[in-house]
């Protein structure tokens, strides 16, 4: 069963918000891993979830395009509105399945250990979303992986298979890959975790790029400094709660967050 929310609740903040979380609650069997999360993520701004290993970050990263589903809550990005609840049985309710893909073409995310499909060229796996899932033909979809591939300087790599190439171009091919469904919000799970550090500020770099497009995009990261510079909103998420949110000025001189940001303040 699904719900509308346009009369279940308000986003918090003044510009028009891409992403509204409300009250998100998980649970990983017996442990409650985000406890009412509330979240808004305004049109074409850059919000960053930090916080301890074990917070919830993850989580509730991969609650915004459901990969994980919540057990309650609510959820609106762009005009799509779910209502997370369980039925007497005790199973999740909430979703149906064109919801799900509609949801999704409009939300995409790149992960930490990039995800690429190893048989496919780079090319082929920056096309094959665009194909499968909003049914492009495969000019248009080149077209549209070309220019994003132009965009994160993989374009002379299109032909290169994922084990050819090291990690930071695999992650800019990601990026391209999530570009091209041109999604509402971007999603990034620590996406600079896995690389060898001479290979973080490329990553970075192109990330950067994006804020300055104006992209909304939703990280998770622990490089605090880059999330300071390139943020317009930190959440600073705490055994599954939001402890303190705000600008990053606001949230690096917050007592609560002060010993956690100690090293990047
Ligand atoms: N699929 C799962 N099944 C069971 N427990 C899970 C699952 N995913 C996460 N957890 C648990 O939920 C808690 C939060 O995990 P999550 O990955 O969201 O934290 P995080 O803040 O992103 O941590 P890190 O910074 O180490 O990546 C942890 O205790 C983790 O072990």
């Amino acid at each position: 069963m699904t719900s509308s929310l346009q009369h279940a609740f308000r986003p918090r903040s003044s510009t028009a918000p891409a992403v509204v979380a409300n009250q998100l609650i998980k649970h990983f069997g017996d442990l409650e891993v985000l406890k009412g999360v509330s979240l808004d993520v305004p049109e074409g701004t850059v919000t960053s979830i930090i916080g301890a290993s074990g917070s919830g970050k993850s989580t509730l990263l991969r609650c915004m395009n459901l990969l994980e589903r919540p057990d309650q809550g609510e959820l609106a990005i762009a005009d799509e509105a779910i209502r997370f609840d369980r039925n007497p049985q005790g199973d999740i309710i909430g979703l149906d399945r064109r919801q799900l893909q509609r949801l999704r073409a409009k939300v995409t995310m790149v992960f930490q250990q990039f995800n690429l499909w190893p048989h496919l060229t780079v090319l082929g796996n920056v096309i094959e979303a665009p194909m499968r899932v909003k049914k492009l033909s495969r000019k248009r979809a080149t077209a549209l992986g070309e220019h994003y591939l132009e965009r994160v300087g993989m374009a002379d790599r299109r032909d290169a298979y994922p084990a050819f190439l090291s990690g930071g171009q695999q992650q800019r091919v990601a990026i391209a890959r999530a570009l091209a469904m041109e999604p509402r919000l971007l999603l990034f799970d620590e996406p600079t975790s896995a690389l060898d550090p001479e290979r973080v500020n490329e990553v970075l770099g192109v990330i950067r790029g994006l804020a300055d497009e104006g992209r909304t995009m939703l990280l998770v990261t622990h490089e605090m400094h880059f999330a300071r510079e390139v943020s317009d909103q930190l959440v600073y998420l705490d055994q599954g709660n939001i402890a303190c949110s705000g600008t990053p000025e606001e949230v690096f001189a917050d007592p609560r967050c002060r010993q956690f940001m100690a090293p990047a303040a």
